[in-house]
């Protein structure tokens, strides 16, 4: 029998990254043949710095592909084509074969001082967006670049490129491209609004230093449903890699794709599972939430509707990876990542982190309110509905009765509370009758679903199938369907969470209270941090 044509997507994310073999069906469906992922650590630091070793994108990247090749049949499969997606909004300065540096995180608010003097330069943070269509303060990458200039001098003397996804960084590596997509490109604020060019006026009128070694380094903007480059030896070609592992599965070339950033790639993954929950019943909402390490709520438009000229409100518009729509995001700086705080601090006596099936026991087991233990889920920051670089974590109303349970509820409800006060600001889940796709790694948590369906007061779908990344399934159908998802055939592919009987109302007031109450302290408390 003639061997299949296989599609390794890959999903460069914040903790793992995550790879799947997909075979596109005779009935344009995909199949799922093999998954695996591969984990790492970022570094946090003084000033909001949080930094991650790029070669581990690689080494992580690599480790994976191995563990799904070893999944596959050498009978039957052999790899076609490489789609990477991943992490936006990360600063990394790369020589002719290595990074020279760590990557400054999305989520890295060291450069708030940079932002401060931009925002000033260009008469104002709206006056960037509507240049290049968002700003984020701090989290830009051009604050970042511009921190990296006053600092890291030397770096960008020796540099050959910048480059601003985990994945484009994994590209580079396999191709030797330096390259970006628009989805990327329009979280950086070096793009012009449509991100087909970097913003010349950006190198024009900002300070000299962009003009200069930035206008450089800039990567190529390129489509994400043409390939990056072919490796000619197949998966031969790729450095690190099993050797025999490579022999048997890819000798001919593979074609290497520089797909959309997750916003992109889980935006295309969310729309399956939307088709799916319409597929099997009741009213879908069109925006979904996403809880990965960073989270958002997400929609798509049309291009031109809802063309909110140079808006400073915290939420992102940005190219959606088909052309002719716009995914418009209220994105939360650290989601799921609360989680992992939270499973670090309650540490087994092993020293292990609680286990994520342990973390759900606990906040299963006491009543919804945490008995009066409220999270405010933002150790790194906030960039929406309000930007605020210096905003910290806070547990508030712990006591003698306090436990581990209340504080592991309290972390999930606090997320839930962000994620409807999101909503609210962005006035997106108007019909109470809608149901909202979950997706996501915290998708898995099935306590979390529920109090998210209670806390925003209507019913919660996520996916059934856990043992594919969304922002994975996204990646593998720009390269194997050009088309939205349509109603699936088959049943049973999601789950639904209903609203308990309960109402969050007044703790969620509470909540919004101390937020506002603590924004005082919190500019305080950064002189000492
Ligand atoms: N079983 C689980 N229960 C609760 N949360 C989970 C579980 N598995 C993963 N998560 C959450 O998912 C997050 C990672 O999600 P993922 O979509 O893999 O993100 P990323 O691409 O940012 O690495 C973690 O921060 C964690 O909060
Ligand atoms: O790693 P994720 O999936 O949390 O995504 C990070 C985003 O790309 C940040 O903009």
């Amino acid at each position: 029998m003639k061997a299949k044509r296989v599609a390794v997507a890959v999903d460069v994310g914040s903790r793992s990254t995550k790879v799947a073999a997909v075979c596109r069906q005779e009935d344009g469906s995909e199949q799922v043949l093999a998954t695996a992922q591969s984990e790492y650590e970022a570094q946090h630091g003084a000033r909001g710095m949080v930094k991650q070793d790029a070669e581990t994108w690689y080494t992580a990247f690599v480790d994976a592909l191995e563990q799904v090749l070893r999944k596959l049949d050498p009978a039957l499969h052999r790899v076609s084509e490489i789609v990477l997606s991943g992490q936006m909004q990360c600063v990394v300065c790369v020589d002719g074969g290595r990074p020279l540096m760590p990557a400054i995180l999305y989520s890295d608010t060291r450069a708030t001082e940079e932002a401060a003097e931009l925002t000033k330069i260009f008469g104002g943070a709206d006056k960037i967006a509507a240049l290049t269509g968002n700003f984020k303060g701090a989290a830009s990458c051009m604050a970042k670049a511009l921190w990296l200039s006053r600092r890291k001098a030397a770096v960008l003397t020796i540099a050959r490129h910048v480059l601003f996804g985990a994945h484009s960084f994994v590209a580079w590596r396999l191709t030797g491209r330096a390259a970006c997509d628009r989805t990327t490109a329009q979280t950086t604020s070096f793009s012009n609004k449509n991100a087909d060019a970097w913003c010349a006026d950006i190198f024009e009128q900002g300070p000299r230093e962009l003009a200069g070694d930035w206008k450089r380094l800039m990567p190529d903007l390129v489509a994400v449903n043409e390939p990056l480059a072919t490796l000619e030896k197949g998966l031969m070609g790729i450095s690190g890699l099993d050797s025999t592992l490579a022999a048997t599965f890819g000798a001919t070339p593979v074609a290497i794709y520089h797909g959309p950033g997750d916003l992109g790639t889980t935006t295309l993954g969310a729309a399956t599972v939307r088709a799916r929950a319409e597929a099997e019943g009741g009213r879908v909402s069109k925006n979904y939430i996403y809880i990965g390490t960073s989270g958002w709520i997400a929609r798509c438009e049309p291009d031109n509707a809802n063309a909110a000229e140079g808006a400073n409100d915290g939420v992102f518009r940005i190219a959606h990876p088909r052309s002719g729509m716009q995914i418009v995001a209220s994105p939360m700086t650290t989601c799921g990542g609360n989680v992992e705080w939270i499973r670090a601090m309650l540490r087994d006596p092993s020293g292990d982190n609680t286990a994520y099936a342990k973390l759900d026991a606990l906040a299963g087991s006491c009543d919804p309110g945490a008995n009066g233990v409220l999270y405010l889920p933002h150790p790194n920051g906030e960039r929406a509905p309000l930007q605020n670089p210096h905003a910290r974590a806070a547990m508030v109303g712990i006591s003698g009765e306090t436990t581990q349970a209340h504080l592991a509820r309290a972390v999930l409800e606090g997320v839930a509370f962000h994620l409807r006060w999101l909503a609210e600001a962005g006035h997106m889940f108007a019909d109470a009758d809608e149901a909202v796709v979950v997706v996501g790694g915290g998708a898995r948590s099935t306590v979390w679903c529920q109090i998210l369906a209670t806390v925003l007061g209507r019913p919660v779908v996520v996916n059934k199938t856990e043992s594919i990344d969304t922002a994975v399934l996204g990646a593998a159908s720009c390269v194997t369907t050009d088309e939205e998802p349509s109603a699936a055939a088959a049943k049973d592919l999601v789950k639904r969470f209903e609203p308990e009987d309960f109402s969050y109302s007044a703790l969620y007031t509470a909540w919004r209270a101390v937020y506002d109450a603590l924004q005082g302290p919190y500019a305080e408390l950064q002189k000492v941090a």
